[in-house]
Order: structure tokens, then C-alpha cells, then sequence
């Protein structure tokens, strides 16, 4: 008999998904990456396409994880123009590690969304002061709710600021978030004392400086995944303590690390793993760039598994 092939909607999947279990999951995902070879993980820095004749771009994301015993491939575009289409479309592959078969096929953009801003909310459980009270967020699509949902399972925040270079899109996304946010006119503006920013953004020059961050707090940038393009000023990256998700894909894919030549501190995982110090009192950014399939398919695998049960329903 045919092994069959379960495909799941973007509806389906955000049935699967419990945001605090995958929160811990993503954390061991980011450890054992850090272990290199010792991580049981394997990992080839992802391809890039070129798509400029339509100004975008897609990636090919492939990793095998002993941990969860999951092999998986997740495409996903860049194509920052669209207007009625998701500016990330995204698909995942799983396979059967043992015998390399296809087992199922599902939306991607919805696991991004999630797995990005869980990744941010690690790196700022690590690299923030516990007491963070105020969040501000410089990009309004969808990584801006993905990351406050994220950090909200850890801080209970008592001042949301959203800034987006068009404010309307900005007023559209504080209204989503569900919970009293206040719309700002200018970045400056919304991260003035803010202990914990988030850049998600599709900007290509800087959209944070250095003279307008507190010192001490943590910034998590998600954006600029070009070697070109920047989302922080080369003199806070400079200036700041650095830490990735990945050196090799952060050395290769952000003009943030590329071009501000900044000294990367560590991997957020070698954190985890107790190899490298969380200097959460000093001024840090995490810069991630999502190379880490492994981080999805850790998603999948367990969603594969309540696909399974969901599919019994
Ligand atoms: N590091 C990672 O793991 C991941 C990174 N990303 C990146 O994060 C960023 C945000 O992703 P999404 O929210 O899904 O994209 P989105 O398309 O939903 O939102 C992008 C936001 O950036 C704003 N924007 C565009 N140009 C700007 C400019 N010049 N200055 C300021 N804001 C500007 C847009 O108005 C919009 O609010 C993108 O750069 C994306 O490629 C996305 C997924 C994973
Ligand atoms: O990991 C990811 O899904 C992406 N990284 C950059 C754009 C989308």
C-alpha cells in the first residue's frame, strides 16, 4: 500500500499549534545547533534565489534532526512588494527520515510567523532584564504580532509602542494585537526608554540608531535578510554586545553583521548550552536571520505528530 501524504492548510496548522510547547522545543532546537556536530543536527546553509525580476527572492531550507528524529525541506519567498499575497509564501516539506519519503505537505506562513517570534522571546528571556516592562516594535506586518504574542507568554508589558513607516498600517496592527498598544509617528519616538525593542521590518537602510536606545536594553532584529541591507545603524551593532542564531548564515545573509563589521559574541545557543555569558545588563541585540530550518521542522514533527491525531478526529 501507498504511505499516504497528509496536507495541511494554513487553517490546519494553526490548529496544531501550541505556542508554549514549541517554545521549548525551538529552545532545544537553538542548543543543539550550537553543539555543531555533537548536536545530533544536521544543517547545510540554506539557498538563496535571486528573483529580481520580480524583486524577490526565495529560500530553500533543508535539515535533519536526531533529536526529533524529523527531515524536512521549508521554501519560503521574500517578496516585500506584494500587497493581496503574503510578503513570505511558505511551504514545508516532511519526509520519513528512514526511507527519505514524503509524508506530508504544509503551509508555511503560519509556522514562520509563530517560530520566528518565539525564537525572539528565547533570545529575550536570555538577554533581557527580567523586569522589561516596555516593548516597543518598529514594523507593523505580521512578524510585529507574531513577536508581541510571542513575548507576551514571558513579560507582562505595561507600555506597547508600534512604529511603521506607514502609520496606518501601524494604527491596523495595534488594533489586532488586543491589548492597549499606542501608535507612534516616529522610531525615536516609540523606543525612547523602551527596554526591549523588536525590528521587523522590510527596510533596507536603518530604522534604529544608537543615540536613541537605552543602555541595557535588548533588541531583537529580525529583518534586513540581505547582505546589502541594514535594519540597525552600523554604530549599535558596533556598539552593542551581538549574539545569532546562526555565525555562518549571520556572516553570509545581514548587511546588519556584513557590513557594520561588528563583532558577533555568540550564537544564542551556546547561551543555552551555558558556553557563552547572557551580559543581559549590558546593551544586546539578537540578530537571526532564520536559518535554522531545523527550528521548523521541530515544528512539524510535532505538529506531523498531532496531524496524526487531528487526522483520527
Ligand atoms: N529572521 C527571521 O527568522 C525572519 C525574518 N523575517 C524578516 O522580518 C521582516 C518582517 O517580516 P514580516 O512581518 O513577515 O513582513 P511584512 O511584509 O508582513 O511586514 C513588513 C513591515 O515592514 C514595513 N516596512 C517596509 N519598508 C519599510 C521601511 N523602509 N522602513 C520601515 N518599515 C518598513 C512594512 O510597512 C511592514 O509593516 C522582513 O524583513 C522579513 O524578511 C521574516 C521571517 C523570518
Ligand atoms: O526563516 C524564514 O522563514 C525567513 N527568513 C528570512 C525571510 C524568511
Amino acid at each position: 500500500m501507498e504511505p499516504s501524504l497528509d496536507i495541511l492548510s494554513k487553517e490546519d496548522v494553526k490548529k496544531c499549534i501550541n505556542a508554549e510547547v514549541l517554545m521549548e522545543k525551538l529552545e532545544f532546537a537553538l542548543a543543539d545547533y550550537s553543539k555543531g556536530e555533537d548536536g545530533g543536527t544536521q544543517q547545510p546553509l540554506r539557498l538563496t534565489i535571486p528573483v529580481d525580476h520580480y524583486k524577490g527572492r526565495q529560500f530553500v531550507m533543508s535539515a535533519f534532526s536526531q533529536r526529533e528524529n524529523a527531515l524536512a525541506t521549508k521554501v519560503v519567498g521574500f517578496y516585500p512588494e506584494n500587497k493581496d499575497e503574503p510578503t513570505h509564501p511558505s511551504d514545508i516539506m516532511l519526509y520519513n527520515p528512514l526511507n527519505g519519503s514524503l509524508q506530508a505537505i504544509m503551509d508555511g506562513t503560519v509556522i514562520t510567523e509563530y517560530r520566528t517570534g518565539l525564537v525572539s522571546a528565547i533570545a529575550s528571556k536570555h538577554l533581557a532584564n527580567p523586569t522589561s516592562k516596555i516593548l516597543a516594535i518598529l514594523g507593523s506586518g505580521v512578524q510585529c504580532t507574531g513577536h508581541f504574542n510571542a513575548l507576551s507568554l514571558l513579560y507582562n508589558f505595561d507600555d506597547v509602542r508600534i512604529w511603521n513607516i506607514n502609520i496606518q498600517s501601524a494604527e491596523i496592527a495595534a488594533k489586532k494585537l488586543g491589548k492597549p498598544c499606542r501608535v507612534c509617528t516616529t522610531a525615536e519616538e516609540a523606543v525612547k526608554d523602551a527596554d526591549i525593542i523588536c525590528t521587523v521590518t522590510s527596510t533596507s537602510t536603518p530604522v534604529l540608531n544608537k543615540d536613541w536606545v537605552k543602555p541595557g536594553c535588548h533588541i531583537n532584529s529580525v529583518g534586513a535578510v540581505k547582505p546589502k541591507w541594514q535594519e540597525l545603524e552600523s554604530d549599535l551593532m558596533r556598539s552593542s554586545v551581538v549574539y545569532v542564531d546562526s555565525k555562518e548564515a549571520a556572516c553570509q545573509e545581514t548587511g546588519d553583521i556584513i557590513i557594520s563589521k561588528c563583532e558577533i559574541y555568540a550564537e544564542i545557543g551556546e547561551v543555552i548550552n551555558g558556553q557563552k555569558e547572557a551580559r543581559w545588563h549590558e546593551t544586546t541585540v539578537f540578530k537571526s536571520v532564520g536559518k535554522l530550518s531545523h527550528k521548523k521542522y521541530i515544528f512539524i514533527k510535532y505538529l506531523n505528530k498531532l496531524i496524526y491525531l487531528y487526522s483520527q478526529l
